[in-house]
């Protein structure tokens, strides 16, 4: 399957400095959005918790309810936000994740919502792979103390550019869910995340240009900005990753926009040279894009 983009589309990266106070946060968040529009940019990514502190004593106190959907605003004032914002930038809008509580089962996910130019929910993404860590004297985190995993590959089409896909932040580790994506066709895939300034000096572009180059499509990863009074300190360098692994745009780690333009051609270029595609070996070893796969597929 092709990894078609059908015409060049600016991408914006808003690297957001979030503080404790939810609505406050939502106002500044449009603020940045409306000014990524102004520059022409027509995909515009938020980061994880976008709207929070990231951190497992948090994602109680600023969960919100998506289900039944639409919720309403009491429920859910991101959702609303959200929505009435990527109308006002006449973008697609992912946006980044906040932390979600479904009450028909009393879990908590580490939710992203996707809406069209139209204010149309596309897409949402529960993080599949949760942040579980231990690094000793350096860092120990565990989502899956409070959060549950999502359990499925997200793909959303956007009807004038194609398919991409949305994950968050710890799923980018796993190569799997990255490929079943590219190989149904997505020309990226967007990554809301927060790293932290242990495995994120190593790691964060280390794993964009790894999944970049292995599917040959363009990687896209946000951060929050960071906040040195904070608890958890993200390492910001939100950035894009065309599909040859070149690093098209990195910010530094304080609030900031950082734009790129993906281009099909790029894409089929790279597959034209290196054509990994057709040469793969499914006689040695199985494609993991066709069995048993969960995809959401709109
Ligand atoms: N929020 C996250 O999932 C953090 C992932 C991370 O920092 C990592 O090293 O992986």
């Amino acid at each position: 399957m092709s990894n078609q983009l059908k015409k060049p589309v600016k991408v914006a990266l808003v690297q957001l400095a979030s503080g404790t106070d939810k609505a406050k946060n939502l106002l500044h968040t449009r603020d940045r959005v409306l000014e990524a529009s102004a520059e022409g940019a027509k995909i515009i990514v938020l980061p994880e918790c976008f709207n929070s502190p990231y951190g497992c004593s948090f994602f109680p106190s600023y969960a919100e309810t998506l289900l039944p959907s639409p919720p309403t605003t009491e429920q859910s004032p991101s959702f609303h936000a959200l929505s009435n914002l990527a109308v006002e930038s006449k973008a697609y809008l992912i946006g980044g994740s906040i932390p979600e509580l479904d009450t028909t089962t009393n879990k908590y996910y580490n939710t992203s919502l996707t809406f069209s130019p139209t204010g149309e929910l596309l897409a949402t993404h529960r993080k599949v792979h949760l942040f579980d860590i231990d690094i000793p004297e350096k860092i120990t985190f565990k989502e899956s103390e409070v959060l549950s995993s999502g359990n499925k590959v997200t793909i959303v089409d956007l009807p004038e550019y194609g398919k991409v896909a949305i994950a968050i932040c710890y799923d980018i580790r796993f190569p799997e869910l990255a490929m079943v994506a590219a190989r149904h066709g997505c020309f990226a895939l967007f990554y809301p995340g927060a790293f932290n300034t242990v495995t994120g000096p190593l790691h964060w572009k280390l794993l964009g240009q790894a999944r970049a180059v292995d599917n040959q499509i363009y990687v896209a990863m946000c951060s929050p900005a960071r906040d040195m009074c904070a608890g958890y300190h993200a390492w910001g360098h939100s950035l894009v990753v065309d599909p040859m692994a070149k690093v098209l745009t990195e910010a530094e780690e304080s609030e900031t926009i950082v734009y790129a333009v993906m281009d099909g051609e790029k894409i089929e270029e790279t597959k034209k040279g290196i054509p990994i595609s057709a040469q793969r070996r499914f006689d040695v070893y199985p494609d993991v894009s066709k069995e048993g796969v969960s995809i959401d597929k709109l």
